[in-house]
């Protein structure tokens, strides 16, 4: 009977458990959507209890589909859409309000106010993160303001706050284990990344009393097991956490100092690993933890950009232009260029390097000749250019000039993209086999912990390419259409 790791990937639009065997390979697969709540303009919420029973639905499916028993589990590594903010009550196990997700902007009040004071500096200077509504700190804050006696449970030690993966710890070991990993802390506003401790001066301006908080461990241990009730009979070693941008350059075997990957999903994320140094950024960047591993913690540096993959989904759902996302590529090269066409799917601002909370979409250039081929480019080319002030501002802070990009997520199965963007870059793009590199990272960090896995170098030699994209493009053309992308970005935010 053959041993494997479960991996559970809760992102922002489904719940999935894959299943890997010693390899690293994939051996089997469930996922399940669940509802997105959009109660106001900007606000989006999950429900924490759904997003559980999605997560015990995948684990079953996952074991019935492959045929494989409980007991040939070696260890659960949990990886999650990080920053979602759950609260719930200690007594009942129960949440007291929806989880407020990363996207929402309903703390944009919050941030204001922090910044007019003036301490925009002191959360950086601490979290590496700035005063965004994308950070849990403010949302912890707007739950223990807004929900009737949510204040006074707080004070009384009633409450506890938990990013996902703290949530799916506690449900699995059924209530006993409180705890999240330095990946997870470090996105939160509340932690210091240096002193690696809750920071009581954060903790004291946001109102957030230190009882609420999970402890922080290391991103591969053992943290609990899974009682049996909920484990069809077995008590399965809960290994690793990793929130899932940084479980992504785990799993994309970005060990070194300046490997970097971007991953495309509702959102883009690029990660670089700057090792055991902390960089602080002058370019609008998130100097963040990557993982806590074999004794030592190391960083990344981090550009967010809110909306990429959700664009495709936008031309799908909103605009109904296509049918379904890889439709988007068979549109995009009917045509030779977008003709002068840009889009800024500025739609719940501007993350990195703007950090524009105020700008909206916009299009600029349509003419009478502007086709929906154009429209569906132009889209999709406006991924590849959010990634390229990323990582312009990633040269920039590290000095660091990258070989290749490792990419991955949803949207890198689209050929035209990978090829646009390496053109934009001048980059080389290489694209691995295994594209879940995100639940990958966190199989890992668990097989590590149980010993499936022995040590970096071993997990290293799994990753494998499956096509690099070379750039095509000559210089002179890459600085014109960039030049315009800046143009739009700058005129989308003078439009407010
Ligand atoms: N062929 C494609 N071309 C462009 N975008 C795609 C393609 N396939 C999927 N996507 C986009 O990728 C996203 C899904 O990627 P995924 O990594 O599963 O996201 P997440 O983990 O954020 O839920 C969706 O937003 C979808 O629109
Ligand atoms: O769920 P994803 O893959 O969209 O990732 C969300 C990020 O973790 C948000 O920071």
């Amino acid at each position: 009977m053959g041993q494997y790791i479960l991996s559970l990937d809760q992102g922002t639009t489904s719940s999935r458990a894959i299943l890997f065997n010693h390899d690293g390979e994939i051996v089997e697969t469930a996922q399940r959507e669940f509802e997105q709540f959009f109660p106001k303009p900007g606000w989006v919420e999950h429900d924490a209890n759904e997003i559980w029973t999605s997560i015990l639905a995948v684990i079953s499916e996952v074991l019935r589909k492959a045929d494989v028993e409980p007991d040939q589990i070696a260890g659960i590594g949990i990886t999650n859409q990080r920053e979602t903010t759950v609260v719930w009550d200690k007594n009942t196990g129960k949440p007291i309000y929806k989880a407020v997700v990363w996207q929402s902007r309903q703390t944009e009040g919050i941030c204001k106010d922090l910044r007019e004071k003036g301490l925009n500096d002191l959360f950086r200077e601490k979290t590496g993160l700035l005063l965004d509504p994308y950070f849990a700190g403010t949302k912890v804050k707007w739950i223990l303001d807004n929900v009737e006696g949510a204040r006074e449970k707080a004070d009384n030690g009633d409450l506890l706050f938990g990013t996902i993966d703290s949530w799916l710890v506690y449900k699995l070991s059924g209530g006993k284990t409180h705890v999240t990993d330095y990946s997870n802390a470090s996105r939160t506003l509340m932690y210091n990344i240096y002193d690696l401790k809750w920071d009581d001066e954060l903790l004291d301006i946001l109102g957030v009393p230190k009882s609420m908080l999970p402890e922080v461990r290391p991103s591969s241990e053992v943290y609990a097991k899974t009682v049996d009730y909920h484990f069809f009979g077995k008590e399965v070693p809960i290994a690793g956490i990793a929130g899932d941008q940084q479980a992504a350059l785990f799993g994309q075997a970005c060990f070194e100092s300046g490997m970097a990957k971007n991953t495309y999903g509702t959102g883009c994320f690029m990660l670089m690993n700057t090792g055991e140094k902390a960089v602080r950024s002058e370019n609008g960047l998130l100097t963040t933890l990557a993982w806590g591993v074999d004794g030592k913690v190391e960083y990344a540096l981090e550009g967010s950009i809110f909306v990429a993959g959700s664009a495709i989904q936008w031309l799908r759902d909103g605009l109904r232009i296509i049918e379904n996302a890889p439709e988007s590529e068979a549109f995009a090269t009917k045509v030779d260029s977008t003709d002068g066409v840009y889009l800024v799917p500025a739609f719940v601002g501007l993350g990195t390097p703007y950090w524009d909370s105020d700008a909206r979409g916009a299009v600029f250039g349509l003419t009478r000749g502007t086709s929906k081929e154009h429209f569906i480019r132009a889209t999709l080319e406006s991924l590849a250019y959010q990634t390229k002030d990323v990582l312009d501002a990633m040269i920039a802070d590290s000095g660091i000039d990258l070989k290749t990009l490792r990419v991955d997520g949803g949207a890198v199965k689209n050929n035209f993209l990978m090829q646009f963007q390496s053109d934009i870059l001048g980059v080389p793009v290489d694209r691995p086999v295994v594209n879940e590199t995100t639940a990958l990272g966190a199989a890992y960090l668990a097989g590590l912990a149980v010993g499936y896995w022995k040590d970096k170098e071993e997990i290293g030699k799994q990753w494998q390419n499956d096509r690099t994209f070379t750039n095509e493009m000559e210089e002179a053309k890459r600085k014109e259409l960039y030049a315009g992308w800046q143009k739009a970005v700058e005129a989308t935010r003078v439009f407010k």
